[in-house]
């Protein structure tokens, strides 16, 4: 299969100017000027898209999403619904990152790792973190490391609650040993071994991360921390926490003033203070929970309602980075492409240059509104619309 994307300007995440971008076989060859081709492909036509009046970015990482579903925080009938590809390519996420929740018992590693390969077969790039919520973790074989060894998905483990009535409380003993798993499962395995860490509103914050950190010889890298702006205060420690050399992850969502009402401090104006604050454009992730469950609980810690985390809440942020705020597009792209990919070693990802996959969206350069989406080369979304459907859509 060839491709050729005439006249973009590519942003690779840093900008190289007006370019021919040229897919063969999944991977992008060539990215040049002029580049013309006489090539019939296997089905004796080369797919050409005019690129001009378009941006062209790396198809979106998001390294956070409930592929399988998750939420039940209300009871059997708040278990939320598994992702589908269209939520995934219509947001301009050509590679997703999965995870369990609160839920490790209705929900398995198994059921997480086929629905993984499902939608990897369909045509989407898909990674999962072993393990929930819970520690000890729930896993494939029972061993944290051996599930590295394993499955070749298994990028990290996660997502780890702490600082949360619905953690497992780990002990900081059971923390820096699942820590220590986390790291050598990914040594042995040559992966990165992250540690994805869900914060919950709790007032101990960072702390079991820090004293890890302060207390191991384990890096404060090994640790990808997210909902780092669910509410001011945690947001503030995690800038401190950032200006220390740790990673966060910004949990995008469906509707930021409905947010900004609950106290979490919207995507697009958390990056804006922490670039503010001097903090390095390359320490910061955004990720959706796509079909986790964004619960509301009342001050009794009932639940009185959840929505449903979605992918396509990724893009309007970076748009409003770059539209409202002002910031360049090539500084918050970083946060949704060779950022999650350099943390989580994602070495044929996050980049538009020869020899990474064929990941790439259109955008229309003055709205940034999503035009077209190539997963591994292969046209997904043209026009805003997909054009390759889940098995079941
Ligand atoms: C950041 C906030 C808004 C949502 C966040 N979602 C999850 O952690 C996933 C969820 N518990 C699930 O298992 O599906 C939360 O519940 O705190
Ligand atoms: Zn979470
Ligand atoms: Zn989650």
């Amino acid at each position: 299969m060839i491709t050729l994307i005439k006249n973009a300007k590519v942003y690779q995440p840093e900008c190289a100017g007006v370019k021919d971008i040229l897919l063969i076989d999944g991977k992008i060859s060539t990215i040049g000027e002029n580049i013309s081709l006489e090539i019939k492909n296997a089905e004796g036509v080369l797919v050409e898209i005019d690129g001009s009046g378009m941006v062209a970015i790396p198809g979106l990482i998001d390294p956070h999403t409930h592929l399988l579903g998750g939420g039940g925080e209300g009871g059997y009938k708040t278990r939320t619904p598994e992702a589908m590809l269209t939520d995934f390519t219509t947001a301009g996420v050509t590679t997703a990152v999965g995870c369990l929740g609160t839920d490790g018992v209705t929900r398995n590693m198994i059921s997480l790792l086929a629905k993984a390969k499902g939608l990897e077969e369909e045509g989407l790039s898909t990674y999962v973190y072993t393990g929930s919520y819970h520690v000890p973790p729930v896993t494939l074989t029972g061993d944290v490391m051996k599930d590295f060894l394993l499955a070749d998905k298994v990028i990290g483990v996660g997502e780890v609650a702490i600082s949360d009535h619905r953690s497992s409380q780990p002990s900081s003993q059971e923390f820096r040993r699942l820590s220590a798993d986390a790291r050598v499962g990914g040594m042995l395995s040559g992966k990165a071994g992250i540690m994805n860490i869900h914060l919950g509103d709790g007032s101990r914050m960072l702390e079991l991360i820090l004293d890890t950190v302060e207390n191991t010889e384990i890096p404060i890298t090994q640790f990808l921390p997210t909902h780092i702006n669910r509410n001011p205060a945690l947001f503030e420690e995690g800038i401190r926490y950032a200006k220390g050399g740790g990673y966060v992850d910004f949990t995008a969502s469906k509707d930021p003033e409905y947010w900004e009402a609950e106290g979490e401090v919207r995507t697009s104006k958390g990056i804006k203070r922490m670039l503010e604050e001097g903090v390095s454009p390359d320490q910061f992730t955004i990720s959706s929970d796509a079909q986790g469950s964004l619960p509301l609980f009342n001050e009794k810690m009932e639940c009185i309602g959840l929505g449903v985390g979605k992918s396509d809440t990724i893009l309007p942020e970076i748009r409003s980075c770059v539209l409202d705020l002002g910031i360049p597009l090539e500084t918050v792209l970083r946060a949704s492409t060779a950022n999650p990919a350099r943390i989580l070693k994602l070495t044929s990802k996050g980049r538009i240059a020869p020899g990474f996959d064929g990941d790439l969206c259109l955008l229309e350069e003055t709205t940034l509104e999503l035009d077209t989406v190539l997963c591994k080369g292969q046209i997904m979304v043209r026009s805003g619309k997909p054009v390759v459907l889940g098995t079941f859509q």
